[in-house]
């Protein structure tokens, strides 16, 4: 199923075999990658010795990707990177791998080895962003370099954008590339970017590893709540402070979730496609959704991830208020991060929240909006999603689910929908709920036999890729 066998779709000219020594190199090239902390702070606030340190190290480690001549390299924003990979075939539309190389901070607290120290322990590799997101910065350049080592010559052209600050917003890294190409009249047939994985353990009553695509992100809105009140002293207190309004406010906001959307957006689909592979009685109630969507959706609310997944959620994630100790505060600010379920717009959460706070006295100010991301296909027509499903089913074999789903967090790709209609968030790494914590947790790792499986993946995913677009129509499976 997916895509048809042509001539061009063969399985991996090139095999997937890597030397002792060049598994050796490429663990120790990530290990270097780790110890550089390209850490972004705050938008435009980021550590850009650091940043500086990376390029000069990708060109050093991957020596073969800059001296080949079919490849073009550019600085993009001072510090991000943009790749474009000449095909041999100009009538096969290009394509894009999208990954970042800035990190969230990290301090030693609570790590088990340093968070930039890249120290390896019983088989994993330790460090901010071996997760996220350097493990798909560095796979998708080694994966090229071993090709080309290879004399691979690509027939689709394809390009590689490496962001500098998706943590912050990606405003100077992804927004640059983006408006670089669409100038350039580029369009492309897919992205693959970061935002979801193999997930091991996130559904209680589904034993077997699944491999989630996300084909649509939820959007956010970031508000402000501000309370402002005549100040005072102390001793002679009004009834109520901007901070006992503006606490009272948010307590509402969080003891009133906003509503559990289940049935609308990507969620429905990605049951209905999981519905067999769960065993009796799990297997009846998700081929009944109709009649049991209730039940499924309460138990949905139950853990923090699948929450996300149902609703658009609220998370106050700062509070500012207070000048001295004996001043009656004069103003009061509270920032909420909701992220916005696909089914739900900007419009529709800053109403419902308003109708909740139910406050004149408090005001609010919409920081920062991004609407949710439309769809991407994942038809049998839907090139980039089935050569990601192609590729699981070569490089993962005991992997026979591949469900489409919704990636929780935003990543770079939403910078590019200018250019494509199929974006595709997906990392081919096995993650159980314990590794989610450490994104942007502590002690965040990747095992040296996942990361190899990673480079394994995008070698052949590169090549895979070469196919011309030829997916399967209906007809031809009777
Ligand atoms: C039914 C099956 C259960 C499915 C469970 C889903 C599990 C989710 C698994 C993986 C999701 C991992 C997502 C990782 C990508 C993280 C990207 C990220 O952190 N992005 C930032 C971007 C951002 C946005 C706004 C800003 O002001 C700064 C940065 C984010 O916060 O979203
Ligand atoms: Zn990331
Ligand atoms: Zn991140």
């Amino acid at each position: 199923k997916g895509l048809r066998d042509t001539e061009h779709q063969r399985a991996s000219p090139i095999p997937s075999q890597f030397s002792q020594e060049e598994r050796v190199t490429m663990k120790e090239s990530l290990k270097g990658a780790i110890q550089i902390p390209t850490v972004s702070f705050n938008p435009g606030e980021f550590n850009t010795t650091a940043l500086a340190e990376f390029g000069e190290y990708i060109h050093k480690v991957f020596p073969t990707v800059f001296r080949t001549s079919f490849i073009q390299h550019e600085v993009v924003g001072e510090y991000s990177h943009l790749f474009t990979v000449q095909g041999s075939d100009p009538s096969l539309q290009p394509y894009m791998l999208l990954a970042h190389i800035d990190v969230v901070p990290a301090t030693d607290q609570g790590w088990e080895v340093p968070p930039f120290s890249g120290l390896e322990r019983d088989g994993f590799i330790y460090g901010r962003g071996t997760l996220d997101n350097k493990n798909s910065v560095m796979a998708i350049l080694q994966a090229l370099e071993l090709l080309l080592i290879r004399n691979y010559i690509p027939r689709r052209s394809f390009f590689i954008a490496l962001g500098h600050d998706e943590e912050v917003s990606g405003a100077h890294g992804a927004q640059k590339i983006s408006a670089l190409l669409q100038a350039r009249g580029v369009q492309l047939a897919f992205i693959v970017d970061e935002g979801s994985f193999i997930l091991d353990g996130f559904i209680p009553s589904l034993k077997k590893p699944l491999a989630m695509v996300s084909v649509s992100e939820k959007g956010s809105l970031d508000l402000m709540l501000e309370v402002n009140m005549t100040p005072g002293h102390s001793s002679a207190p009004p009834k109520e402070t901007s901070i006992g309004i503006l606490a009272a406010a948010v307590s509402r906001l969080e003891q009133t979730p906003l509503p559990n959307m289940f049935g609308s957006g990507p969620l429905k689909m990605t049951l209905q496609q999981l519905a067999n592979e769960f065993s009796f009685p799990a297997s009846v109630i998700f081929n009944n959704l109709w009649l049991f969507w209730p039940l499924v959706s309460r138990l949905m609310e139950r853990e923090d991830i699948t929450n996300a997944l149902v609703r658009t959620t609220t998370a106050v994630t700062m509070f500012n208020a207070g000048i001295k100790v004996n001043v009656i505060p004069p103003v009061a600010q509270a920032t909420v991060n909701f992220r916005i379920h696909p089914a739900q717009t900007v419009q529709e959460v800053l109403k419902l929240t308003k109708d909740i706070v139910m406050d004149d006295r408090v005001q609010f100010h919409v920081l920062e909006s991004v609407e949710p991301l439309p769809v991407s296909p994942f038809d049998d027509q839907a090139l980039g999603y089935q050569l990601i499903r192609q590729t699981i089913q070569s490089v993962f074999p005991e992997i026979n689910i591949v469900v489409p789903g919704t990636c929780i967090a935003q990543t770079d790709s939403r910078h590019y929908t200018n250019l494509t209609t199929g974006i595709y968030r997906f990392n081919p790494v096995y993650l159980q709920p314990q590794d989610f914590r450490s994104i942007h947790g502590i002690n965040e790792r990747i095992s040296v036999q996942a990361y190899e499986s990673q480079v394994k993946f995008i070698f052949e995913f590169i090549q895979n890729a070469d196919t011309e677009q030829r997916p399967v129509s209906h007809l031809h499976e009777l």
